[in-house]
């Protein structure tokens, strides 16, 4: 039964577009107001990651009020509208011109004053703590809430006045309560009331893993002319496999053990997706796909992989090899290496221009202490390779060729369901699923935004946190990784946007390798995985030693090619548990299956 659409939640998505065209004209960039406006409106439709960082846009700009010497930006506001309307477009978000001038009309803006400050800081604050908290992001909730309380009480003192009071009290409310249920849950009941520990609240939280309504970059991946753009890429890279829509098993996460025993039902519903099909049949040991990416990240400081394609680097020169054997640096700053003339060349068209010689940000995400951040780091830097590339490329980054079909699992969003998420936001949600926390998905890509020398207010037509989070959803359910061979931890990423279209199964037809390109290897018969069953199990449904021996390694025609996101060598328990992140839930493979029954 299709859904009826909420006029009020119609209403509040029209007032966000219409904001942000706004903003993305660039008509008022350095107007604290603004994004406070959009973010109360953000709030009101439960989006309260994006509230989260326009609030702290607007605390960002209010700060440079009080501490001019301090602040990057000048808060200001344009007097008169008429600016604006000069600009619009006429049809929707985004500006169609790149007019350089558009803040040189001085005369029409001032300065934000004292007084309105004073008015605002609190509205800011409130927004910015209780959006934070409602993400489940305590700590820095935590800490956002102990500057607000020192600032808020000092300007009560500085005009003998109280009229911060309430505020104070209803944030500190509703941020204690929420430490509390997260204490109760984390130590025991008995434990609650113990001195708090701000470093052991957590920072990451969870945001709404969505298609915003305003998304209008994403492709419909089922339609034909979709299929067969795919399908033209396909032809270098996988000539004898071919893309094409099948139903998939709609999985879901488990929340108990009880749920995991259970999770056969989710079974009952399916979902139409892309998946890779042999054209002829596939021979065993066969290579059936080589594809080279850009878009890859490593958080290593000072390693010895290319800069572009991330494969092993040759000996530096010495003289004696020829050109296309020998590592080369960037002229301009010479720590980046390439492992060829060719990726060389390649890395400065597709996204190097854009970051050459921009020294901020060659350890930016990547001193991590906490080795259990790693992983997220991985895909901040991934998305920082995406921004890098937008910018080279004068693209939308949702528009990158490596980005726009990529699948991002993305949740259908119901208006109705008011607060799903503030009702406990520390745990993730069908709807509320992607990782969301203050450092990754706001702080750190507004300063990898100004290390590229640019303007966050001026430049959020392409890197607003929706767009950043529409990037962090499909890199989260595609990109392969490689651990360090020295601790183990994840260490490069990348993400294939022809491979990674191939579904997984516990029992896989192909194996993968990647070094410079990833590659898909029809699997022999002693690479095939054997089943076996961990239970009793009754000896008429496999061999008496509970074991299934596998199909012949050999891909027939129209067959899917099936690859692995975890370890095949591992019980279906561990399996799943390591693959549940890129699936979205529990493996239901045959495998999975027949093991677990
Ligand atoms: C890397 S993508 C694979 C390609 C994807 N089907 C597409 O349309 O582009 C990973 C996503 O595919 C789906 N998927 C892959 N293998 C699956 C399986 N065995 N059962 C159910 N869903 C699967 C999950 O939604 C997962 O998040």
């Amino acid at each position: 039964m299709a859904s009826q659409v909420n006029p009020r939640y119609t209403e509040l998505v029209d007032s966000v577009r219409e904001k942000s065209h706004s903003i993305y004209n660039n008509s008022d960039p350095h107007n604290p107001h603004v994004y406070l406006d959009r973010g109360k409106v953000y709030a009101q439709l439960g989006f309260y990651d994006l509230a989260a960082a326009d609030a702290y846009r607007a605390l960002t700009l209010l700060e440079g009020v009080v501490d001019p010497d301090c602040a990057e930006y000048v808060a200001r506001r344009r007097l008169s509208s008429s600016r604006q309307s000069k600009r619009e477009t006429a049809d929707g978000l985004e500006p169609n011109d790149n007019d350089e001038d558009v803040d040189d009309d001085d005369d029409d803006l001032v300065d934000i004053s004292r007084n309105e400050y004073d008015e605002t800081i609190a509205d800011v604050y409130f927004l910015l703590v209780q959006s934070l908290t409602r993400c489940g992001c305590l700590r820095d909730a935590h800490d956002f809430l102990t500057r607000a309380v020192e600032h808020l009480q000092s300007l009560d003192k500085e005009t003998s006045s109280q009229r911060y009071d309430q505020v104070i009290s209803r944030l500190d409310g509703e941020v204690v309560n929420e430490i509390k249920q997260h204490q109760r849950k984390a130590v025991g009941k008995d434990k609650e009331e113990k001195d708090l520990d701000p470093a052991s609240l957590p920072g990451q939280g969870y945001a709404r893993r969505i298609l915003y309504p305003w998304n209008q970059h994403e492709p419909d991946r089922n339609a034909p002319e979709t299929l067969s753009l795919l399908n033209k890429r396909l032809e270098s890279v996988a000539p004898d496999c071919e893309v094409r829509a099948v139903s998939l098993p709609v999985l879901h996460e488990p929340k108990n053990s009880a749920q995991e025993e259970n999770n056969e039902r989710a079974n009952e519903t399916s979902i139409i997706q892309l998946g890779l099909f042999a054209k002829r049949d596939l021979l065993p040991g066969e290579t059936i796909l080589r594809e080279s990416s850009l878009l890859t990240a490593t958080n290593r400081l000072h390693d010895d992989l290319c800069d572009a394609c991330n494969g092993p680097l040759p000996e530096l020169q010495t003289g004696s090899e020829s050109a296309e054997q020998a590592a080369v640096a960037c002229q301009e700053c010479d720590d980046t290496i390439f492992c060829s003339q060719a990726c060389h060349d390649q890395a400065q068209a597709v996204y190097h221009s854009a970051i050459c010689g921009q020294e901020g940000l060659q350890s930016l995400g990547k001193d991590v202490a906490d080795p259990k951040d790693k992983a997220d780091y991985l895909y901040f830097l991934l998305l920082g390779r995406a921004l890098a590339m937008a910018a080279t490329q004068d693209l939308h980054p949702l528009d990158l060729p490596e980005v726009k079909y990529i699948w991002g699992d993305f949740h259908e969003y119901n208006p109705d369901d008011s607060n799903e998420q503030a009702k406990d936001p520390s745990v993730s949600s069908s709807s509320s699923s992607l990782p969301f926390s203050f450092q990754l998905n706001i702080l750190q890509p507004m300063r990898f935004v100004e290390e590229m020398g640019l303007d966050p207010f001026t430049t959020l037509d392409r890197y607003d946190t929706w767009i950043l989070n529409t990037l962090y959803a499909k890199f989260r359910g595609t990109a392969s990784g490689r651990l360090s061979t020295w601790d183990g931890g994840p260490e490069v990423c990348a993400v294939h946007p022809l491979w990674c279209l191939a579904n997984h199964s516990c029992d896989p037809n192909v194996r993968w390798e990647w070094g410079g390109e990833i590659t898909f290897m029809v699997r022999r018969d002693e690479e095939k995985a054997v089943w076996r069953r961990t239970r009793n199990h009754s000896s008429d449904d496999g061999d008496d030693d509970g074991t299934r021996h596998p199909s012949p390694a050999i891909i027939r025609k129209d067959e899917e090619i099936l690859n692995h996101y975890c370890d095949i060598a591992l019980d279906v328990r561990q399996r799943r548990e390591w693959a549940q992140g890129a699936l979205g839930g529990l493996c239901q493979c045959a495998r999975c299956k027949w093991e677990a029954s």
